[in-house]
């Protein structure tokens, strides 16, 4: 990478605000999976050992500018400190006076987690103001924020233009492997794309269709395709507005002599709850009030042999709702075919992160990327703004 790393600069007795991404998936209240804040240690502990006041600053949820007591940092401020086997101090705020005198307050080796950064509407807007108030609580800007590096936010991108602005050492390794994996890609390369981000996903379709093989597709986004072909799709997940665009994708695949895989089957419910009824069909024959929340039993023994046959797999977005068990099923057996493959396998995205622990197969990966969006955008060739932001070698 030709971007500085906190490796190539002095980081002792300064102020290093630290943009991580805290954005785990929680459930009842509790954090669900850590692998996040575990992938942070790295770079946390070189800097508490380097004598730096440590300031780490995320975003969780989607809180849309405002205060949400639901998406507050404590408890992954609280999670960091156990695992860091040290005290972590929570900032009530991100900016302002409470805060600067908080840092006023650190000495060397101090770690401090700041609010929320998207409890503050100019956050997600690049406001440079909000950009320089975050700079004005450091000497450093380092990077580690991976999963959110395609986001040119103030404390992503905005505030690397107010400080010298490095990268964390979570970041080079995303990028290197990332990078490694996908600059002459071992084929059959094979992609999955999942999950529920319909917006953000269906677009990277385009160019994944130009650099793997393989595309198969499962999760909320299949729907969009589904209804685009003339399905009825029930209540299932839908972007109306990407309908000629799915269309598109499965002509351009044809043109390009790939293979665009969609399910054939799907189990479907009546309600989106663990005790709701539920069965598996065919996808001509989704029921107008139900809504299908994972792929079904065909469909699943058909890309566990696609995976098992690739040589590259790379998954993001879980395929169905595997947060409740009836709907488990498909990303499941999707992970079991990743873990058990010969094929070099990355899995990128909290949620598919999350799953893969669940059912214990995180450790049969060969990498488990913090970022979902991020990940995707890198493999298209897209430049991260949270990366192009930081200072040259
Ligand atoms: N058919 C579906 N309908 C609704 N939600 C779904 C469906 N399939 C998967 N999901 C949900 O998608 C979410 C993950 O989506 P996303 O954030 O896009 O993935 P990732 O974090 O891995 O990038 C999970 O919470 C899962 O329950
Ligand atoms: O969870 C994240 O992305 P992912 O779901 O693509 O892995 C990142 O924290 C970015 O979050 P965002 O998609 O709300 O900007």
């Amino acid at each position: 990478m030709n971007k500085k790393s906190v490796r190539d600069v002095e980081v002792s007795g300064k102020r290093v605000f630290v943009r991580v991404d805290f954005n785990v998936p929680m459930q009842d209240g509790q954090i669900t999976d850590d692998t996040r804040i575990r992938e942070t240690l790295p770079t946390v502990k070189y800097l508490i050992e380097n004598g730096a006041k440590v300031i780490l600053a995320s975003h969780l949820g989607r809180p849309k500018g405002q205060v949400n007591e639901d998406m507050r940092l404590t408890l992954p401020a609280k999670r960091l400190g156990e695992l860091l086997g040290k005290e972590v101090a929570k900032a009530d705020e991100a900016v302002g006076e409470a805060v600067k005198a908080q840092v006023n307050a650190m000495n060397n080796g101090d770690v401090l987690v700041l609010e929320n950064v998207r409890f503050y509407p100019g956050e997600e807007k690049n406001d440079p103001e909000l950009a320089k108030q975050f700079a004005e609580l450091a000497d450093l800007f380092v990077n580690d924020a991976f999963g959110a590096a395609h986001r040119a936010h103030a404390s992503t991108e905005g505030i690397a233009h107010h400080l010298p602005a490095v990268s964390g050492l979570l970041m080079e390794k995303e990028l290197s492997v990332l990078g490694k994996a996908l600059s002459n890609p071992e084929r059959p390369f094979t992609a999955i794309i999942g999950g529920s981000k319909v917006k953000d996903k269906i677009d990277v379709i385009d160019n994944l269709l130009n650099i793997a093989d393989n595309v198969l597709i499962g999760g909320g986004l299949a729907y969009t395709f589904f209804k685009a072909q003339g399905h009825e799709i029930g209540k299932s997940l839908l972007d109306d507005s990407k309908l000629d665009v799915a269309l598109g994708f499965i002509e351009k695949a044809k043109k390009l002599g790939k293979n665009f895989v969609l399910p054939v089957d799907v189990i479907v419910a009546d309600d989106f709850s663990a005790d709701a009824n539920h069965k598996a069909v065919d996808i001509d024959s989704i029921p107008a009030d139900w809504e299908g929340l994972d792929i079904g039993p065909k469909t699943r023994a058909k890309y566990a042999e696609i995976i098992k046959n690739s040589k590259l797999v790379v998954w993001n977005g879980p395929m169905g709702v595997f947060e409740i068990d009836t709907f488990a099923n498909g990303t499941k057996e999707v992970a079991e075919a990743c873990a058990t493959t010969s094929g070099y396998t990355i899995i990128g995205g909290g949620d598919s992160a999350a799953a893969t622990e669940k059912f214990n197969l995180a450790s049969k990966m060969d990498h488990i990327s913090t970022g979902g969006g991020a990940s995707l955008e890198f493999m298209e060739g897209k430049a991260l703004p949270g990366v192009v932001a930081l200072n040259d070698k």
